[in-house]
């Protein structure tokens, strides 16, 4: 079991901007721990291929500090960085050549066995189509062919930029389960951008999101879930609403009177028999008791549109 302590990517105070005009980074500070797929989400123009590219020493930061695999990312020797695979946005390939041939000229610049070449492109499953001229692949081989180059020196950490942008839903789907893969067989710590939750919720374990150059939440998926638990009410109706709202009231329900219905905010499941329990024994009539659950896209989105 991974170190859940260690953490592989981790960013202070981190500012970056363009020019000498507004920040389009201000105070970062990501927390990426070992073996985690962290879904780095935020709308187009958030900061979050600037965030990739300064985690990859492409650009320097403005401020603050970057922490790769415990080292400050400006102190990595070259080699450091074979173990970092990525993609960012749509990958360089080689139309005219085969996809057999685009990695294996990446494998001879960087030393690699052609039977680690063979490998990745199991991974990838790509080995049917590994002879085919790339410009006849459709988006979704060449995202696993972009891939399949990033995984060429084995990395321990996967930085991808929206790898699913433009694929369709099969697409999406075989990227995600490959992803799945490499966390789960191969402990591969993974961040993956993406501007939509749904195309990753199935996939992170952490998620961040980021929004005009600020970061609006980091955690758990679990820690998300408990705050969209917090945002889903039971709306209830009865032939007395005015007693039912004493009723909840004095036993430490936390009710407000909605439109029509009264509202009541949403703990837990027992919760439900409790309410409808307490209802009933007093003899109200009751017409309707139903839990209105707040999805994980709304609750995405309640961060980026406050
Ligand atoms: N080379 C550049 N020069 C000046 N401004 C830039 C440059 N690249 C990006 N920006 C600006 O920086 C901000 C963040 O852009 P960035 O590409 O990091 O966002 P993003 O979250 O990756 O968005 P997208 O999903 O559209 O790629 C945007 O306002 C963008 O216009």
């Amino acid at each position: 079991m991974p170190d859940k302590d260690e953490l592989i990517i981790e960013t202070q105070h981190l500012s970056f901007s363009f020019s000498k005009g507004k920040a389009v980074l201000e105070d970062i500070n990501l927390q990426i721990p070992k073996g985690a797929i962290y879904g780095f989400l935020g709308p187009n123009g958030a900061g979050k291929t600037t965030t990739i590219r300064l985690l990859l020493n492409l650009l320097k930061p403005g401020g603050g500090q970057i922490k790769v695999f415990g080292e400050p990312i400006k102190d990595h020797p070259i080699h450091a960085f074979s173990r970092i695979g990525a993609l960012i946005e749509t990958p360089s390939l080689y139309e005219h050549l085969t996809g057999f041939d685009n990695v294996w000229i990446t494998a001879g610049i960087c030393n690699i066995q052609k039977s680690r070449v063979l490998e990745v492109l199991d991974i990838v499953q790509l080995s049917s189509n590994a002879h085919m001229h790339v410009r006849n692949y459709s988006l979704g081989m060449k995202q696993r062919l972009g891939l399949a180059l990033a995984l060429l020196s084995s990395p321990d950490l996967l930085i991808l930029d929206e790898p699913t942008n433009g694929l369709d839903p099969n697409g999406i789907i075989e990227i995600r389960e490959l992803l799945l893969h490499l966390s789960r067989d191969h402990g591969v710590t993974i961040l993956v951008s993406s501007h939509l939750l749904s195309e990753i919720e199935k996939l992170v374990s952490h998620i961040g999101i980021l929004n005009l150059g600020k970061m609006l939440f980091q955690g758990s998926v679990k820690q998300l879930q408990e705050i969209r638990q917090g945002k889903s009410v039971i709306e209830i109706d009865t032939d007395q609403n005015s007693v039912a709202m004493k009723i909840l009231t004095d036993h430490q329900q936390e009710v407000k009177q909605g439109a029509v219905l009264i509202e009541v905010k949403y703990r837990d499941k027992y919760q439900l028999a409790e309410i409808a329990g307490l209802l009933a024994k007093a003899g109200l009539a009751i017409y309707r008791i139903q839990l209105i659950e707040s999805s994980l896209e709304e609750t995405f989105l309640s961060f980026i549109n406050n």
